[in-house]
């Protein structure tokens, strides 16, 4: 059997070689000619996979080891009988901890406290449904917007309405399909309050870009963290030069959250064509660079905050890395983009950092849980 794949996803041979002949391919260049008699298809995000690719094809089972489906046609796989998966919550926690260093960016770029912001989340489900449970751990004022959810649970949800006119940072987390392409377009971008974060780390055309630069060239009073763009691996520089934070879709580039997406789709893989597992991630995920950390009890839980969160990941660094990328014309900048995501440095989650409190310190407890970090 054949199996074509993106070159991009880590540990294929450890996982796949077992199952037939691999080849790698820039995930962009996975065309029809490059399928030829592969049976099994292995993406990322980058690939867009539908009729045009796959029919006429050998192909049987295609897997995203990713969080996303936009870039798939799953009515298709539907029509044409092909099994697949994508990796459900696989970076969701990598994603938790950009949000929470760009808000820390935010509060040092603005002076604003965290604690005293009113916080709404739109799309609560692996991404924002662990965010939310993050920041009411840490004891903030989170409003929550998910209708789908709403309708299936009812409870204590809040319309986008609602959330544009009550909260002041707003982080994104709906899938993109027609229904949230532009979400947060003009009108929206009018009835955000002044003064507002405006986060998005879903997909780039959640939010209208072209709304966005227009509304800030205005010079509205809002503060952006833009990691996902409308036309990706395009991103508009001068959007990016009027955000506060600006990565190259990496916000969920932890290396566990990588390894865990090629573990699911191998899973997934197993269950469908009726095979044991026989590869095992925890036997394959390196030890963390940092894995243990102290507190003394008299650390604020401010600082504390700040220095478990940056000590694991600082966006500041990404921010900076595709800043210095967005020179020359715009294919040198597509080229930049896709190089900044495929040569990505080193990463871990906070959830794998051990903290040992000295004394006892109920708010640095609350913190450190609040994280999701373990407590010694
Ligand atoms: N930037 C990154 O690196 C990165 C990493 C992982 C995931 N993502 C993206 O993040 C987004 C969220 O991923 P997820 O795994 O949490 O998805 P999910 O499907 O688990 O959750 C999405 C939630 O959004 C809700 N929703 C749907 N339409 C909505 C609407 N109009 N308004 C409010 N809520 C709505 C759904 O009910 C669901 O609960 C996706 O777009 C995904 O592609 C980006
Ligand atoms: O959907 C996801 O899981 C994320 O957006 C992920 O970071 C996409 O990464 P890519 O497949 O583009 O490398």
């Amino acid at each position: 059997m054949r199996i074509v794949a993106d070159e991009n996803i880590p540990l294929l041979d450890e996982f796949f070689a077992g199952f037939g002949a691999i080849s790698r391919h820039p995930g962009r260049a996975i065309d029809r000619a490059a399928l030829g008699d592969a049976e099994v298809l292995l993406v990322r995000s980058v690939t867009r996979v539908d009729r045009a690719l796959l029919e006429g094809s050998a192909v049987r089972f295609v897997g995203t080891c990713t969080i996303g489906t936009d870039h798939l046609d799953l009515d298709y796989f539907k029509e044409a009988g092909i099994a697949w998966s994508s990796a459900p919550g696989c970076n969701a926690r990598g994603v938790v901890d950009y949000v929470l260093g760009a808000l820390l960016a935010l509060a040092e770029k603005t002076g604003k406290p965290l604690a005293e912001r009113c916080y709404g989340v739109i799309g609560a489900g692996q991404v924002g449904g662990r965010l939310v449970k993050v920041l009411r751990g840490l004891g903030w004022d989170v409003r929550v917007c998910d209708p789908p959810r709403q309708a299936a649970e009812g409870g204590d949800f809040v319309e986008l309405q609602g959330i544009l006119r009550d909260c002041d940072v707003l982080s994104l987390h709906t899938p993109l399909d027609a229904t949230t392409r532009h979400l947060i377009g003009a009108s929206e971008l009018q009835q955000i309050r002044p003064g507002s974060w405006l986060i998005n780390a879903s997909r780039g055309a959640v939010v209208d870009n072209q709304a966005l630069l227009g509304h800030l060239r205005a010079g509205a009073n809002l503060q952006v963290a833009l990691d996902v763009w409308e036309g990706e691996p395009q991103a508009d520089p001068e959007l990016a030069a009027l955000c506060q934070i600006a990565t190259p879709h990496i916000a969920g580039y932890s290396l566990d959250g990588k390894l865990r997406g090629t573990a699911q789709i191998y899973q997934a893989y197993c269950a469908a064509s009726g095979l044991a597992e026989q590869v095992q991630l925890s036997d394959l995920l390196p030890p963390a660079w940092l894995n243990e950390m102290s507190l003394h009890a008299d650390a604020t839980p401010e600082w504390a905050l700040a220095t478990l969160c940056r000590a694991v990941y600082d966006p500041r660094r990404d921010d900076a890395d595709f800043r210095r990328s967005l020179v020359g014309n715009a294919e040198q900048r597509k080229a930049a983009f896709d190089g900044l995501r495929k040569h990505y440095p080193y990463r871990r989650e906070i959830d794998g950092l051990r903290v040992r409190l000295h004394d006892e310190a109920p708010a640095l407890r609350q913190l450190v849980g609040a994280l999701g970090a373990q407590l010694m």
